[in-house]
């Protein structure tokens, strides 16, 4: 089956944003003129196409992203839509991963705000062509160009307006483009496409003030421009798209559009914008990945090179079942043929191949280098991991997962329950890796660690709604973890000689701490055989094992190294199972000379509130063992940057709201682990021990 669109004509793009920005509304009205939608969902209705997920149309919030398929002036645009919420910081993060460029959207009125701007940061990361979309342009306090001056300012982007807007707030009628120095005037606000005018006189000044300056930014991105430029020679405009369609691909600079997606305006120039400028899979450099032999590698975007995807998301479908979704970096793929997943070394049969629009889907038979699209049958893939070729298998470069930092206990209501919880927290884990489901040694107890309140109450709402499993749930708490603080020589030795088969491990094992984020680090260090090789493996597996119990509280041990240094076996008794306990036991042991200690997640928090409440906001965040960082002051509202424990954050919008009558408004993402002061971590410790 020859391609619907080439390579070229193909854009996987993401719409990001801040809460509430208009993500949800944008991406509704992309789909309605891509011609996908005919009637067009309100959000605020509940009833948008893309929030399909029950509880999402109930909150009004994007969770998952969905990805969905338009056509636009003869390309093909993949839309992934990505949650605006700090809790679901993966989702971006995956999304960002598979995408080759994205439109991120601004309010018109509050401009870059906390999490619009972590959003940004992460497509930094990443290095993410975009443009951005200034949404809102009919609300009050609506102001482009200020958004555009924020961007610099807040985002340090090398932000450039390609359009002004016409009019604000209840006279905004429309946009004019800067480049072709032509306008799109709307007749009203029912959805109709705009009608293209002369620039009106009293716009006219300000164009040619504005369109010096876009000319003077986009001279800069080329040599030959710039020569051009100096000499006082006119660019032509398709120089200037050229010349601005490079600088967007390799992320130099960032074109600004505007719109009021909910009054039906700006969203139809703002998809040329997409199709013109944001790069196609051919325009960003070759995913790279490594051979099974460590050789690093690339794969270009072609049909004719071998097939290679990531997967990027599982989900499941109430109709068809597990669905993975993924992005064909190389190659094609047929529907009922046979991929290795490469990451974790199986074989897999592709058994339908989905292509998914907003609230319909359609079989496809097959699936080209730069698409999206979702398999059905796919049994051991997860989120990460490469989809190949059999004969030529790589690994694609993957994406990271932060660890969680929150926790709650879920108990089963009832016996029944009970089975079907188990069923549901495996298959919820499997579709979101920073979602972890363990039973705590001590209490039994099931415990669900996850990013947030939010995104742990998400989770036990779709065990209720999708898997019918009612719980009883505790207190959030703090994902706590316990590393070690100085080094030491410790011995575990196992041994059982009495009656049948006697038991026989014995090791030395020298624990260092580790920088944070380091992780586990295992080294084998014995000489002349004082352990066979066959035990050191289980020496490793018993350390790993005990290390998610922790030596102290019952939290995950982290970053610490292990050198197993020496240690004695026994011809008849020793097994893999002795070694493996005399692993744990060593480590166990290694609690009373490694001075184990408690480290607690520091929230980067942001707070927002007018001038009068900031004394209470700051008094608020010290009596929270909080550090400010610094203050600024961004249209007419004063922001409190600081580093709280997350310990002290629960219940905090709740306080926030009532302290400021409603006006104040908060972020915090993960900042990094501390230390727990020592009074705290005895209470802490004392609590644990006796739950
Ligand atoms: N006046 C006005 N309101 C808008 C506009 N765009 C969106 N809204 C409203 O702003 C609110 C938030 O819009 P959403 O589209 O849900 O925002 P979002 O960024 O997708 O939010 P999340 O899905 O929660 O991340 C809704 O009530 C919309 O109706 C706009 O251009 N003008």
């Amino acid at each position: 089956m020859a391609r619907e669109f080439s390579l070229q004509n193909t854009r996987n793009i993401g719409i990001m944003a801040h809460i509430d920005a208009g993500k949800t509304t944008t991406t509704e009205r992309i789909l309605f003129y891509t011609g996908r939608v005919h009637k067009i969902g309100e959000v605020h209705e509940g009833a948008a196409t893309m929030d399909w997920m029950e509880q999402e149309q109930e909150r009004g919030i994007t969770i998952t992203s969905a990805a969905t398929t338009a056509q636009w002036d003869g390309h093909r645009i993949n839309i992934i839509d990505t949650p605006g919420h700090v809790d679901f910081t993966v989702e971006v993060e995956r999304s960002l991963r598979v995408l080759d460029g994205a439109v991120g959207v601004f309010s018109a009125k509050e401009g870059v705000e906390p999490q619009s701007e972590t959003v940004w940061r992460q497509a930094d990361r990443y290095g993410v062509p975009r443009i951005a979309y200034v949404n809102k342009m009919d609300i009050i306090g609506a102001d482009f160009l200020n958004v555009v001056r924020d961007m610099k300012l807040r985002l340090n982007a090398n932000a450039v307006a390609i359009q002004l807007p016409m009019g604000a707030e209840d006279v905004f009628v429309g946009m004019i483009d800067l480049i072709e120095r032509v306008a799109y005037k709307y007749k009203d606000d029912l959805g109709k496409d705009p009608e293209k005018i002369e620039i009106p006189a009293e716009y006219e000044a300000q164009v040619e003030e504005l369109r010096a300056i876009l000319v003077e930014k986009v001279a800069e991105l080329d040599e030959e421009l710039t020569m051009k430029f100096l000499e006082g020679e006119e660019l032509t405009i398709p120089e200037i798209k050229a010349a601005l369609r490079k600088g967007v691909c390799e992320v130099k600079i960032f074109p600004v559009v505007c719109g009021s997606s909910y009054r039906n305006k700006g969203v139809q120039p703002m998809l040329d914008a997409v199709v013109n400028f944001l790069p196609s899979p051919l325009d960003v450099p070759a995913i790279t990945g490594h051979l099974d032999d460590g050789t690093e590698t690339t794969r270009e975007s072609s049909d004719t090179a071998p097939f290679a995807a990531l997967a990027f998301k599982i989900m499941t479908d109430p109709y068809v079942g597990r669905l993975t979704f993924f992005r064909v970096y190389s190659g094609i793929l047929s529907a009922g043929s046979y991929v290795v997943n490469a990451t974790k070394g199986k074989r897999e049969r592709v058994g339908r191949i989905l292509q998914m629009h907003a609230n319909s889907r359609q079989e496809i038979s097959e699936v080209h280098a730069g698409d999206i699209a979702a398999a059905v049958g796919l049994k051991d893939t997860t989120t990460g991991d490469t989809l190949c070729d059999e004969k030529n298998p790589v690994i694609l470069e993957s994406m990271n997962f932060p660890e969680p930092v929150i926790q709650l206990a879920v108990e089963p209501k009832t016996k029944a329950d009970q089975d079907k919880m188990g069923i549901a927290l495996q298959k919820l884990s499997e579709e979101d890796p920073t979602f972890r489901a363990h039973t705590d040694e001590e209490t039994g107890q099931t415990i669900i660690a996850g990013m947030g309140e939010l995104h742990l109450e998400i989770l036990v709402d779709r065990m209720l709604r999708e898997f019918k499993v009612e719980t009883n749930v505790g207190k959030p708490q703090v994902a706590y973890r316990e590393t070690f603080r100085v080094p030491a020589k410790v011995e575990g030795k196992f041994v059982r000689q009495s009656g049948g088969k006697g038991q026989f491990g014995h090791c030395w094992v020298e624990f260092t701490p580790l920088e944070p984020g380091e992780g586990f680090i295992f080294e084998n260090k014995t000489v002349g055989g004082s352990i066979p090789k066959e035990f050191i493996a289980p020496i490793q597996a018993g350390i790993e094992e005990s290390m998610k119990n922790g030596v102290i509280a019952g939290f995950p041990l982290v970053d610490i190294k292990a050198v197993v240094v020496d240690g004695s076996y026994h011809d008849v008794d020793s097994s893999e199972m002795a070694f493996k306990i005399a692993g744990s036991l060593a480590l166990k042991a290694a609690k009373d000379k490694c001075s184990p200690c408690l480290l607690e997640p520091i929230m980067k928090v942001e707070v927002t509130v007018p001038e009068e409440y900031m004394g209470d906001v700051m008094g608020m965040m010290s009596s929270r063992r909080g550090r400010i960082e610094g203050t600024d002051s961004r249209f007419g509202a004063q922001i409190v940057r600081a580093k709280v424990p997350l310990a002290e954050m629960f219940g905090y919008s709740t306080t926030l709201r009532s302290g400021t009558q409603g006006r104040g408004v908060f972020s915090m993402e993960l900042s990094h682990y501390e230390e727990v002061p020592k009074s705290i971590s005895e209470e802490i410790i004392a609590k644990h021990k006796g739950a």
